[in-house]
């Protein structure tokens, strides 16, 4: 029951019952209730905010006989304790004084103008510039079908998808949400996936519930109908999804709940298909460190190494490209081709094109959120200047674009013309330095509107007009005294002492009279107080107005806007990947159609970056070659020697080219490619009370179930976790499963030495071994990684090194000698890799084999019945404890 409900509100003072009104449609929402320069919170609100974010809980004055408990933040400052919020996973709801101070009786008209949210964020202050909030909404329909819709308040696009309801958590996790929107009818056991699916992630999100009614198939389908100005979705292939379509309903409606409007800057509509991407579980973000090192932090990462991006659009598209590779070569193949043609000398100066276009990219603002937030009527007079300014340098950018070699490049160069009228519109209409806010006044320029000049230039001028009429009536009435004046409480007057009363006109009209002298007005005076005396207020009124009109007008350009945006935003990404190609030494990747990963002189360029900042030596590069007949290596070599590293590289190098960049290695020839799966030792998941050893086996089935012959497994240390023997023959099944089932391309790390053996079996695989040489006692890693099994282990050196006491040393060298002598001796031929024996059928019991005689056909009832009844005497015989027979 809401609060409003619950209690008597004819109790409560006028304002507490607007309140209690307001805060009734937001019951799980903090309400900021302004008053003045305050938002303020009450009851439970009020509590809350306080554990929260610090601030004081006050009492002021009784409302139903109870002291009203009330925590306030200061307007001014809003921004800084709704981030705070946002980050909490809080929802606030802002209430704004919309009617005017005394217009009514009781308290001044409020309405909610809109709902802060965590997937529904516009402001760049709480947002960050590389960071989009993704709002989603999930509708499971029936039969293993669930519908999913999309999208970022602050972007043009609208994202659909239908897929089966067991990849729920993949699908999140790549989408990677900020808040789900779920119906209030799904199942208990949904609604736990979905609590489980947010905290599993690395960046939780918050879920909220929506009325079932709101999941409506129908009503989604015409309303993206209605907003992609279509009657049938069938060009956007989005007719027919009617679980997506119930998604988007209750999508749309949400998001337009938060925003107090319409989305009507959404103009594209995308249908995802789980076919189109390659999958890149949340595992293989992970352990890549895609986005986010192992530990939580955002560098060093893949991305934080290829974002040079110079504007926060460039760095959001950048990163959707990374996190989203597509299994067809196309985009990325355009990407490349563009990477070049920038890359290419152009000018006089001999420079590549990149390195001009990245300076005029500088300092243009963020166009896909400013052209959102017109749509939305939340744009700020600084955004609209600094739109103006950013549609000047996207005309600048079009001609500065290579004109050939790159069919994208020459249709971005279309795609950055800003729309004809805007950047005059924008110019003319506002100030070059308007005030932050549209309520303070100073927006709008000189000579764009007559009469705000008129009212401007009242009360800017009101004291040369004072002075001018002074000394023209002084010289009409030949009064040398007289003085032209102000006051709050008569406004403007003419004053003329006593002794020079009989001078005063006709005209003069008699306001107050004092001891000495007379206070007059004329009609002129008169005319000019009313103009003056409320010019101010109706300056700034006309203002609002004014910029509700320019809004109003822009809104015909917010597609075309959302165009240039992306144009801009895609050349940032390429030039950075350009810059990146040429600053790191990468080179590009080619692809072909029959499967492969052939790498020369490959390179991992975090782990590379890394020691380059240290000058501790080069990153020492190395060859990878995986084909149909050489699809697994079985990768041995001392801890440290550079396993993983080298696994990861690979991975590294393939996600790269599928995004269309270039990748760290001398050449790259890359097929076709489904998957990217790993299993690399990661810490205990104590937040699901899982143990190390359950969830390295959790996720080896994962890909086990996943893998296929154009997936790309990375199998770290598989089996570390049990005892040796187990690990060592489930490490042992499991390369025999990828090996002959998935047929993957594997790369398969272990410290298990019998599995060196595993190539002798298995043609399609080899062995591979990181090199490490021995100087005295101690080891010395060489990170090459040469053909043939490692020839020893030297975990007791890598301890040495790290600093073990030297009588944990001797002792380990010691028992390990003879460990060594005793596993000689008693080496038995185990064969690892040998196929599990078939299972042999049991021998016909006598049951059975009676059962085979019996013809149906040839017995009549009776002797049918007699039949049956020596069948059960005889299974009472062969089953003498189980008296019943089997059922
Ligand atoms: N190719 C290389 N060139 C230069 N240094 C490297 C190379 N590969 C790895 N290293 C260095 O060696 C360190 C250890 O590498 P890595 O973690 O890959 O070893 P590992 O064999 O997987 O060890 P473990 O089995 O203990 O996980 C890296 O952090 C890096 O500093």
């Amino acid at each position: 029951m809401t609060q409003a409900a619950a209690i008597d509100l004819g109790a409560h003072t006028p304002m507490m019952q607007q309140y209690l009104q307001l805060k009734a449609d937001f019951p799980d929402t903090l309400l900021f209730y302004r008053m003045g320069d305050f938002y303020e919170l009450f009851y439970a609100d009020a509590e809350k905010a306080v554990r929260l974010l610090d601030i004081t809980l006050t009492q002021r004055g009784q409302s139903a006989g109870q002291p009203v408990v009330m925590a306030g933040v200061p307007v001014h400052a809003v921004d800084a304790y709704l981030a705070r919020l946002i980050k909490l996973g809080e929802s606030v709801a802002i209430c704004e004084q919309v009617g005017e101070v005394g217009a009514t009786k009781g308290p001044v008209e409020r309405k909610v103008m809109r709902v802060v949210t965590p997937g529904t964020l516009t402001d760049a202050e709480l947002l960050g510039d590389k960071n989009e909030a993704l709002l989603v909404a999930i509708h499971p329909g029936s039969r293993n079908v669930c519908g999913a819709a999309w999208l970022s308040v602050t972007s043009a696009q609208l994202h659909l998808a239908e897929f089966a309801t067991d990849d729920l958590e993949a699908w999140l996790t790549r989408v990677g949400p900020s808040e789900l929107v779920y119906g209030a009818d799904v199942t208990p056991a949904f609604e736990q996936r979905l609590h489980d699916a947010r905290s599993a992630g690395n960046q939780p999100f918050t879920l909220t519930v929506r009325p079932a009614w709101q999941f409506d198939g129908g009503l989604g389908e015409r309303r993206l109908g209605e907003l992609m100005g279509a009657a049938s979705l069938a060009a956007w292939q989005a007719d027919g999804l009617a679980n997506a379509q119930a998604a988007a309903s209750a999508l749309l409606g949400y998001a337009e709940h938060t925003q107090g409007r319409a989305l009507s800057h959404i103009q594209r509509l995308v249908v995802e298909r789980d076919d189109e991407f390659i999958d890149l579980p949340a595992a293989t973000r992970r352990n890549l460190e895609l986005v986010q090192t192992l530990r939580g932090e955002s560098t060093p990462t893949l991305f934080s190494l290829l974002d040079t991006c110079m504007g926060g659009m460039g760095s959001r598209l950048l990163r959707r490209w990374l996190l989203a590779p597509r299994r067809d070569r196309a985009a990325a193949r355009e990407r490349l081709e563009a990477i070049a043609a920038l890359s290419s000398a152009a000018g006089a100066a001999g420079l590549p094109a990149w390195r001009g276009l990245r300076e005029q990219l500088k300092n243009v603002s963020d166009v896909e959120r400013i052209a959102a937030r017109i749509a939305l009527r939340q744009a700020k007079p600084r955004e609209l200047v600094a739109l103006g300014a950013a549609l000047a340098k996207a005309q600048a950018l079009a001609p500065a674009l290579p004109g050939t070699g790159s069919a994208m490049l020459m249709r971005m160069a279309g795609e950055l013309q800003p729309p004809p009228g805007c950047a005059e519109l924008l110019a003319i209409a506002l100030r070059p330095d308007p005030a932050a806010q549209i309520r303070d006044g100073g927006v709008i320029a000189t000579g764009h509107d007559a009469e705000l000049d008129e009212l401007r230039a009242i009360s800017e001028n009101c004291d040369a007009f004072l002075i001018e009429l002074e000394a023209r009536e002084r010289e009409r009435t030949g009064i040398a005294n007289l003085r032209v004046q102000f006051n709050r409480v008569h406004g403007f007057y003419i004053e003329v002492t006593q002794s020079a009363l009989s001078k005063v006109p006709e005209d003069y009209r008699r306001r107050q009279t004092l001891k000495n002298a007379e206070r007059f007005i004329t009609p002129e005076l008169k005319a000019f107080e009313d103009k003056a005396l409320s010019a101010q207020e109706r300056a700034l009124a006309r203002e609002k107005w004014l910029y509700e009109q320019l809004l109003d007008k822009l809104q015909a350009h917010v597609a075309a806007l959302t165009g240039v945006a992306l144009a801009l935003a895609s050349l940032d990404a390429l030039c950075a990947l350009a810059e990146r190609a040429h600053t790191l030494g990468w080179n590009a990747p080619e692809f072909v159609s029959h499967p492969c990963i052939e790498i020369v002189q490959g390179r991992h360029p975090v782990v590379e970056a890394r020691l380059a900042e240290r000058t501790s030596g080069a990153f020492i590069a190395n060859d990878t070659r995986l084909s149909p007949q050489q699809r697994m290596q079985v990768i041995t070599g001392p801890n440290m020697g550079g396993k993983s590293t080298y696994m990861r590289q690979i991975a590294i190098i393939a996600l790269l080219a599928s995004i269309g960049s270039h990748v760290p290695a001398q050449a790259c020839r890359l097929g076709p490619i489904d998957a990217i799966h790993t299993r690399i030792g990661a810490a205990d998941d104590l937040a699901n009370a899982q143990s190390t050893f359950m969830l390295e086996m959790t996720e080896a089935a994962q890909i086990l179930h996943a893998a296929t012959p154009q997936s790309l497994v990375l199998m770290d240390e598989i089996g570390r976790g049990t005892s040796t023997f187990d690990g060592l023959a489930l490490a042992a099944g499991i390369a025999a499963y990828l090996h002959d089932r998935s047929r993957a391309f594997t790369l398969f790390a272990t410290h298990y030495f019998e599995l060196t053996e595993f190539p002798a079996e298995h043609h399609q695989a080899v062995n591979m071994h990181v090199s490490a040489t021995e100087s005295g006692r101690d080891i010395v890693f060489l990170h090459e990684v040469q053909a043939g099994p490692a020839s020893r282990s030297y975990g007791i050196q890598v301890a040495r090194l790290a600093g073990m006491p030297a009588a944990v040393v001797n002792h380990a060298r010691q028992a390990l000698s003879a460990l060594e002598a005793q596993q000689n001796e008693s080496r038995s031929q185990v064969d690892l890799f040998a196929p599990p024996p078939a299972e042999q059928a049991p021998p016909p019991s006598a049951v059975e084999s009676q059962l085979a005689t019996i013809d149906p056909d040839a017995l009549s009832p009776r002797e049918a019945l007699d039949a049956l009844y020596a069948l059960r005497k005889l299974l009472q015989r062969e089953q003498p404890s189980g008296a019943t027979a089997p059922h």
